[in-house]
C-alpha cells in the first residue's frame, strides 16, 4: 500500500564513534536493541512514518559513522536535513568534548536552522557516568539545543527524541520559521499536503453547505 503523509524530514544522527547512534536508530524503527552493532561503514539509513500533533511525518533518518576516517564521506550527507539527533556517550567524556565540533558540522553543512536534539545516550549506565545531567542541560541551553538522556539498550526516551525533534519542526513549519518551500530546508510535502495545497483557495475557504434534506 502507498504510503501517505503530510511531510517529509530529512534527519541526521551524528556523533563520535560507539556512542549508540545505530542502536538508537534500530531501536526507533524495530523497537528492540541491536544485538552486536558494528562500527557503521559510511552511512546507514532507516525511515518510519509517524503522528505528531495530527500531522502523517515521514521521518527519513540517514545515520551517519562516527569514525573520522569517514568523516568526508558522511559530510556530504548533511546538506538540507532539517533535523539531528546528536550523540554522546553518558559514561564518555570524550565523546562529550566534541559536542562542539560535530554541532558546527552540522549548522554548517546542513543548515543554520537545523533543528538538533543532544541525546546522552546509555542511561542504563548510570554508575558509570563521567557526564552529569546538569552540565549537558547547561551545554544543551548555552547552544540552543533540546537535551534528553536516552537509552538504546531499554528504549528510554528514543522515541521521544525523534518525536520532540519532528515536533518542533512542525511548529517552526505553524509559526513561518521554517518555509517547506526552501530548497534545502529538508522537509517536503506529501501526498496529503500537496492535495490541501492544489486545491483552489476559494475551494479551502468555502465550508461544506449542510444537507437540505
Ligand atoms: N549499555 C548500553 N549500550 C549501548 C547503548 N547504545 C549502544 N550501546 C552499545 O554501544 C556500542 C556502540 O553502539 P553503536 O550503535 O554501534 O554506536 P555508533 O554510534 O553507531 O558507532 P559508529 O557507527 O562507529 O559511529 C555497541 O556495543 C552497543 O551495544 C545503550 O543505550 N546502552
Amino acid at each position: 500500500m502507498a504510503e501517505t503523509y503530510d511531510f517529509l524530514f530529512k534527519f541526521l544522527v551524528i556523533g563520535s564513534a560507539g556512542t549508540g547512534k545505530s542502536c538508537l536508530l534500530h531501536q526507533f524503527i524495530e523497537n528492540k536493541f541491536k544485538q552486536d552493532s558494528n562500527h557503521t561503514i559510511g552511512v546507514e539509513f532507516g525511515s518510519r512514518v509517524v503522528n505528531v500533533g495530527g500531522k502523517t511525518v515521514k521521518l527519513q533518518i540517514w545515520d551517519t559513522a562516527g569514525q573520522e576516517r569517514f568523516r568526508s564521506v558522511t559530510r556530504s550527507y548533511y546538506r538540507g536535513a532539517a533535523g539531528a539527533l546528536l550523540v554522546y556517550d553518558i559514561t564518555s567524556r570524550e565523546t562529550y568534548n566534541s559536542l562542539a565540533a560535530w554541532l558546527t558540522d552540522a549548522r554548517t553543512l546542513a543548515s543554520p536552522n537545523i533543528v538538533v536534539i543532544l541525546c546522552g545516550n546509555k542511561k542504563d549506565l548510570d554508575p558509570e557516568r563521567e557526564v552529569t545531567f546538569l552540565e549537558a542541560s547547561r551545554f544543551a541551553q548555552e547552544n540552543e539545543l533540546m537535551f534528553l538522556e536516552t537509552s538504546a539498550l531499554t528504549g528510554e526516551n528514543v522515541e521521544e527524541a525523534f518525536l520532540k525533534c519532528a515536533r518542533t519542526i512542525l511548529n517552526k513549519i505553524d509559526s513561518g520559521e521554517l518555509d517547506p518551500e526552501r530548497m534545502g530546508s529538508g522537509i517536503q510535502y506529501g501526498d496529503i499536503s500537496l492535495r490541501q495545497l492544489r486545491q483552489p483557495r476559494s475551494a479551502q475557504a468555502v465550508a461544506p453547505q449542510p444537507c437540505g434534506c
